[in-house]
C-alpha cells in the first residue's frame, strides 16, 4: 500500500484535474493542427492541405473514441445457458491499433483474451468491444493489457483472465531507435491463469498453435 502511495502521491489529484478540463472546440482543435502543420514546415493554405486540420480532428474523433466509452456498458449483458460449459473461453488475434501516450503514432498488433467461466459467459464479440475501447485511448502497452483484464473480472468476475498482447510499436519503428518489426509481448494473468501453471501454459499453447498440446 505504501508503495502504490509513493508512486502515485498525485493521482487521485489528477484524476480530478482530468475531469474539470473542458474538452476545446471543434475549431480550437483545428486551429491546433494547423499550429502543428506549419511547424512541420509546410503550408496550411495550399490546396492539398486547406481542409487537412477538419479531417485530422474527425480521424481523431475516430481513433480515440474509447473516451466516450465505457467498457463496463458494453460488458453489461452476460448469459448462462451454456449446457455447463465451464472451460476455457479464448478469442485470440483481435487486431487493433491504438497510440502510444508518449509519441502519439500507432502501435499496431493483436490481443489474445481468455477467461474461465463462473456460470456466466459474456458475448464474445463483446471482448472485442473492450480491447478497441482501451485501443482508442493513448497507450501504453501495459497499460491497456491490464485494464482489458481488469474490465472483465469487474463484468464477470471469472475463475481466471489471460490477457496478451503481441504490438509492433511505430515509435521504435518510424522514428528514435528505427528498430522494424520487433514485437512487444505482455501478459496478465489473474485467479487460475495466475496461480495454475497448467492452466497457464495451456493458454500459451493455444494461442501459439492453436490446440492445447
Ligand atoms: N513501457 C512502454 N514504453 C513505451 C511504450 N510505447 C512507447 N514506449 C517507450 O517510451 C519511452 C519514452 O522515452 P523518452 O526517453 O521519454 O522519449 P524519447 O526521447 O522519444 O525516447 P526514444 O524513443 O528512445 O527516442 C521510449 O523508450 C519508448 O520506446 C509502451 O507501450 N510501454
Ligand atoms: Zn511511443
Amino acid at each position: 500500500m505504501d508503495a502504490i502511495v509513493k508512486t502515485f502521491p498525485n493521482a487521485e489529484k489528477e484524476e480530478k484535474a482530468t475531469e474539470k478540463r473542458a474538452r476545446p472546440s471543434r475549431e480550437e482543435a483545428e486551429a491546433a493542427v494547423r499550429t502543428l502543420l506549419l511547424w512541420a514546415g509546410d503550408d496550411p493554405d495550399r490546396e492539398g492541405l486547406i481542409e487537412t486540420p477538419q479531417r485530422v480532428v474527425k480521424a481523431y474523433r475516430e481513433m480515440f473514441a474509447g473516451y466516450d466509452m465505457d467498457p463496463q456498458e458494453v460488458l453489461a449483458r452476460t448469459f448462462e445457458e451454456v449446457a455447463g460449459y465451464e472451460d476455457m473461453v479464448l478469442v485470440k488475434d483481435i487486431s487493433f491499433h491504438s497510440h502510444c501516450e508518449h509519441h502519439m503514432v500507432p502501435i499496431i498488433g493483436k490481443a489474445h483474451v481468455a477467461y474461465l467461466p463462473d456460470k456466466r459467459v459474456l458475448g464474445l464479440s463483446k471482448i472485442a468491444r473492450v480491447v478497441d475501447i482501451f485501443a482508442q485511448r493513448l497507450q501504453t502497452q501495459e497499460a491497456m493489457t491490464a485494464q482489458i483484464a481488469d474490465a472483465i473480472n469487474e463484468a464477470l468476475m471469472p475463475r481466471g483472465i489471460a490477457v496478451m498482447i503481441e504490438a509492433e510499436h511505430m515509435c521504435m519503428a518510424m522514428r528514435g531507435i528505427r528498430k522494424q518489426g520487433s514485437t512487444t509481448i505482455t501478459t496478465t494473468f489473474t485467479g487460475s491463469y495466475r496461480d495454475d501453471p497448467t492452466e497457464q501454459a495451456r493458454f500459451i499453447s493455444m494461442v501459439r498453435n492453436g490446440n492445447a498440446a
